[in-house]
C-alpha cells in the first residue's frame, strides 16, 4: 500500500511546525525520516496517524484519503510505535498485545486461537515471548519498546508508522529491529534520529529542517558531507560501509561543529 504526505502544513500558536511537506513512501519500502531536534518529524507522524489535524494538506492511503476514513477502517491498515504510547497499564503483554488486534474483531469479539498464535508468531520474532506473562508497567524502556513494536505487528497494517522505535535499544536490538523491519511485507515510514542506522535500514530518506523537506532520495542521494553541515551542523566524513557500500557517517568529536 503507497502512503503519500501530500502537501501538509501545520501551525500551532503562532508557529510553523510543518511547511508544505510532500513525501511518498511506495508499496513494501522503507523510508527514513531524520532531521534536528523540533525540524517537525514528529509532527509529520502524528498526522499520519490521526493524531493531529493539519491546517493544509492531507494523507493518503493509495488513493483514499486517510482523514476521511473510519477510525476502525484506518486501525486496519495503520500502525503506530509512538513515543506518545501510554503503556501506564495494569496489562500483562499477552493482554497488550491482543489489543492490537481490536481493529480486526467484529462486534466486541474476544481474541480467539488465531489471534493467540499470532500473537506468540510476532513475540518470537520480536524476542519478547519470555515477558510474555509479565505486568507491561514492569519492563524496562527497552523491552517496552518491543512490546510495542510487537503491538504494531499483531495488529497486521499495511503501513507501519515508528517515531524512533530504537531509542532505548541495546546494539543487538537496534539492529535486529530494523532488519525485521526490513524483513516486512509492509510500507515503513520510521523516524530516525541515527543516521548511520537511517543510511543502512531505509531505501529512502527525507531530510527536514525547520518544518522543511530540505532533502529526499535514497541515502547515497542524500547523506553529503555538505547536508550534514548544513541541516545538522556537524562535521562529518561520509565513507561507503566496507561490506555493502550504503554510506556511513564518521564524526570528529575534536571539531564536531563547523560554526
Ligand atoms: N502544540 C504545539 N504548539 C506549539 N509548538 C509545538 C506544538 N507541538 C510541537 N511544537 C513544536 O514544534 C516543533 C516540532 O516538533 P516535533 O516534535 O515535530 O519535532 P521533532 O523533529 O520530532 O523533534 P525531536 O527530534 O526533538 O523529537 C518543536 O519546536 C516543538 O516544540
Amino acid at each position: 500500500m503507497n502512503l503519500t504526505l501530500d502537501d501538509l502544513s501545520v501551525r500551532r500558536g503562532g508557529a510553523a511546525l510543518l511547511r508544505e511537506l510532500s513525501l511518498r513512501v511506495p508499496d513494501g519500502q522503507v523510508v527514513g525520516l531524520v532531521g534536528p531536534n523540533g525540524s517537525g518529524k514528529s509532527t509529520a507522524l502524528r498526522c499520519v496517524y490521526r493524531a493531529l489535524r493539519p491546517n493544509a494538506g492531507t494523507v493518503w492511503l493509495d488513493d483514499e484519503e486517510l482523514p476521511r476514513m473510519s477510525a476502525r477502517h484506518a486501525a486496519q491498515h495503520v500502525a503506530a510505535m509512538t513515543q506518545d504510547a501510554d503503556l501506564d497499564l495494569d496489562f500483562t503483554v499477552t493482554e497488550m498485545l491482543a489489543l492490537g488486534r481490536t481493529p480486526h474483531l467484529r462486534g466486541g469479539r474476544t481474541p480467539g486461537r488465531a489471534e493467540r498464535e499470532l500473537c506468540e508468531r510476532v513475540m518470537d520474532q520480536v524476542g519478547i515471548r519470555e515477558l510474555a506473562h509479565r505486568g507491561v508497567v514492569t519492563l524496562s524502556g527497552g523491552e517496552r519498546q518491543r512490546v510495542l513494536l510487537a503491538r504494531a505487528l499483531v495488529q497486521e497494517p499495511r503501513v507501519l508508522i515508528l517515531d524512533e522505535p530504537t531509542n532505548h535499544l541495546d546494539l543487538r536490538h537496534q539492529t535486529e529491529l530494523l532488519s525485521l523491519l526490513r524483513r516486512q511485507e509492509v510500507s515503513v515510514l520510521v523516524v530516525l534520529h541515527d543516521l548511520n542506522l537511517a543510511a543502512a535500514a531505509c531505501d529512502r530518506l527525507g531530510v527536514l529542517a525547520a518544518g522543511r523537506l530540505v532533502a529526499a532520495g535514497t541515502p547515497e542521494d542524500v547523506l553529503s558531507a555538505e547536508l550534514v553541515r548544513e541541516v545538522f551542523g556537524v562535521r562529518a566524513s561520509v565513507v561507503p560501509h566496507p561490506l555493502n557500500g550504503c554510506p556511513q557517517l564518521l564524526f570528529d568529536l575534536d571539531h564536531p561543529a563547523t560554526r
